[in-house]
C-alpha cells in the first residue's frame, strides 16, 4: 500500500453530522428534528440510480450458493424449508431492489459492505480475490451520496490494499481496527463520518435485540 496516511488514522469520537465531501451539490443536508447528526436527502430517481449501479456490479460476484450445510433440503414445495424460512427474514438485498428503495426514501442512509463474496468473487488463493475496476468505480460512485465503510474479517491494511479508495472507511478483524476515511484531510470531518456511523449501528444493534 503506497498510502501511509490512509493506514494511520485514529478511531472513534461521538456524534456531530455527515461531512460535505461526502454530500455533493445534487444532495441536499438538514437537520433532523430527532437526531444531532445531519440526514442526506436524495431524490428517489437519483437514489434508484446510485443503488442499481452498485446492486448490478455486485451480483455477479455475490454468492448463489445455497447453503446446504445448514439447512435440510426443501421437502415438499407446499411445506415451508427451513431455507424458505431464513430468507423471509434474511432476505438477499439484491433480489429486494424495491424494499430498499422504498425504506431509504427520507431517511439517513449509511453503506456497510462485506468484501470477500460481495465486492470480490469468492476465490481458491485469498490473495487473488480481487476486485473488478467496474465493482471500484460503483463503491468510489455510491460512496460520493452515502458514508460507506467496507467492514472484514481481514486485516484492515489488506483490505485497502484491494479496494483502495480513499473515500471510503474501512473496519478490519471484524471491526476491531477501524480506519477512517482519507479523503479529506480534516480530522474533525473524519471523526464525524464515524460518529454517524456509530449512532447507526447502535441502533441497528437495538432494533434486532
Ligand atoms: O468478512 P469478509 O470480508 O467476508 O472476510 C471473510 C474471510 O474472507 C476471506 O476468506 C474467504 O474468501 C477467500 C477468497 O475468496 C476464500 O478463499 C475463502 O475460502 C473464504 O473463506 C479471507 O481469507 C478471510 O481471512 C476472511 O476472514
Amino acid at each position: 500500500m503506497s498510502d501511509h496516511a490512509a493506514k494511520s488514522q485514529p478511531v472513534l469520537s461521538m456524534p456531530s453530522s455527515v461531512p460535505s465531501n461526502l454530500m455533493p451539490s445534487s444532495v441536499t443536508s438538514k437537520r433532523h428534528p430527532c437526531s444531532s447528526a445531519s440526514v442526506t436527502y436524495i431524490s428517489r430517481r437519483k437514489l434508484v440510480e446510485v443503488v442499481d449501479g452498485l446492486l448490478g456490479v455486485m451480483t455477479p460476484s455475490s454468492t448463489h450458493i445455497k447453503p446446504s450445510v445448514h439447512f435440510d433440503s426443501d421437502g415438499p414445495s407446499d411445506e415451508v424449508s427451513p431455507y424458505k424460512a431464513w430468507l423471509a427474514t434474511c432476505p438477499s438485498a439484491l433480489a429486494s431492489f424495491d424494499r430498499i428503495i422504498a425504506s431509504a426514501q427520507g431517511k439517513k442512509i449509511a453503506l456497510f459492505l462485506d468484501y470477500d463474496g460481495t465486492l470480490s468473487p469468492i476465490v481458491n488463493d485469498p490473495e487473488k480475490a480481487f476486485m473488478s475496476t467496474e465493482m471500484r468505480a460503483a463503491v468510489k460512485n455510491v460512496s460520493k451520496f452515502f458514508p460507506t465503510a467496507i467492514v472484514s474479517g481481514r486485516s484492515r491494511d489488506k483490505v485497502f490494499e484491494f479496494v483502495q479508495l480513499k473515500e471510503l472507511c474501512y473496519a478490519g478483524s471484524h471491526g476491531m481496527d477501524i480506519m477512517l476515511s482519507s479523503a479529506d484531510s480534516s480530522k474533525s470531518k473524519t471523526e464525524d463520518v464515524f460518529d454517524y456511523y456509530f449512532s447507526i449501528l447502535c441502533c441497528t444493534l437495538c432494533r434486532t435485540k
